[in-house]
């Protein structure tokens, strides 16, 4: 089995847990006590990691939040790739492929130069747009297949031929692409009626499911509905709702302090499915 699946498995079972912490770091919404220091997006980054690692299985870091601010942003993706927990998953929400060549640089990017244990990729320029990723077998690939977003219905759950929605099409292609048991899924929390039935037509492919918490997805019919009873196979994702607490805070220890309540509390509403 892939090293980095082996890894997240070993911190589901010690952990008792699910969490997977999305590092959506927005300078914006950055609280005040970091405004002032001299990297406040690294600092902010350093704090919630420190907050929810004793919760945390998993570390996904949106690259669009570091992109965004171009080599400032990517220098702070860079060190805090550096304080991430080395026993947790840490997981390049990039959202990338291409046609083989490019592939091939994305995913030399990502697991070469960075060297994130897993990546989430777009399926629709097929198999040869993915297999640069599924040649690293010892990552992990998470590929797009029901989204969270309401657009999902545009494509994703539009039926083919058979009467069967995209979606489930790119379900049954992924269980075949991974190498080593390195094929993961993304398929929204917010999609709770597709959920089990997802779950069980995959019952070996890894998920990863965000859209808990500000997005509206309940974070009981997740754990319920998407995770393996025998293999716990799932990461449940929550970005704003982990790092974004509400409130002014006096000091870094105060905001880490609500930042781990957060966590703490959905850690223990995943332990129910143990
Ligand atoms: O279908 C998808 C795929 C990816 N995402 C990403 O997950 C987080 C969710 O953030 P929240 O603040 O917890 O809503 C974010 O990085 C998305 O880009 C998703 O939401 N849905």
């Amino acid at each position: 089995m892939s090293t980095a699946r082996n890894k997240v498995n070993e911190q589901i079972s010690a952990k008792r847990s699910l969490l997977c912490v999305g590092l959506d770091s927005d300078p914006m919404k950055v609280p005040g006590v970091f405004r002032s220091m001299s990297r406040p997006v690294l600092e902010f980054n350093r704090s919630v990691v420190r907050a929810t690692e004793q919760y945390a299985v998993a570390f996904k870091v949106n690259t669009a939040f570091y992109e965004s601010r171009g080599l400032e942003g990517l220098r702070d993706m860079e060190e805090t790739l550096e304080f991430l927990p080395s026993q947790c998953l840490s997981i390049a929400d990039a959202k990338r492929a291409d046609i083989g060549n490019t592939s091939t640089m994305y995913a030399r990017a990502f697991f070469d130069h960075w060297n994130f244990d897993a990546i989430t990729v777009a399926p629709y320029m097929g198999f040869d747009s993915l297999e640069p990723f599924f040649d690293y077998e010892e990552k992990l690939i998470f590929v797009l297949c029901l989204t969270s977003n309401p657009g999902s219905s545009d494509f994703e759950e539009e039926p083919l031929d058979r009467g069967m929605p995209l979606y489930l099409r790119v379900l049954e292609k992924v269980s075949v692409w991974g190498r080593n048991g390195n094929a993961g899924v993304v398929v929204g929390a917010t999609k709770s009626s597709q959920l089990s039935a997802i779950r069980k037509a995959a019952p070996g492919l890894f998920f990863l499911i965000p859209g808990v918490g500000a997005q509206g997805g309940s974070l009981q019919e997740a754990s319920l509905l998407g995770v393996d009873e025998h293999t716990q196979s799932a990461l449940i994702n929550v970005s704003r709702g982990v790092i974004y607490p509400e409130g002014e805070f006096a000091s870094v220890e105060a905001f880490e302090e609500a930042v781990a309540a957060k966590a703490a509390h959905l850690q223990t509403e995943m332990e129910r499915v143990f």
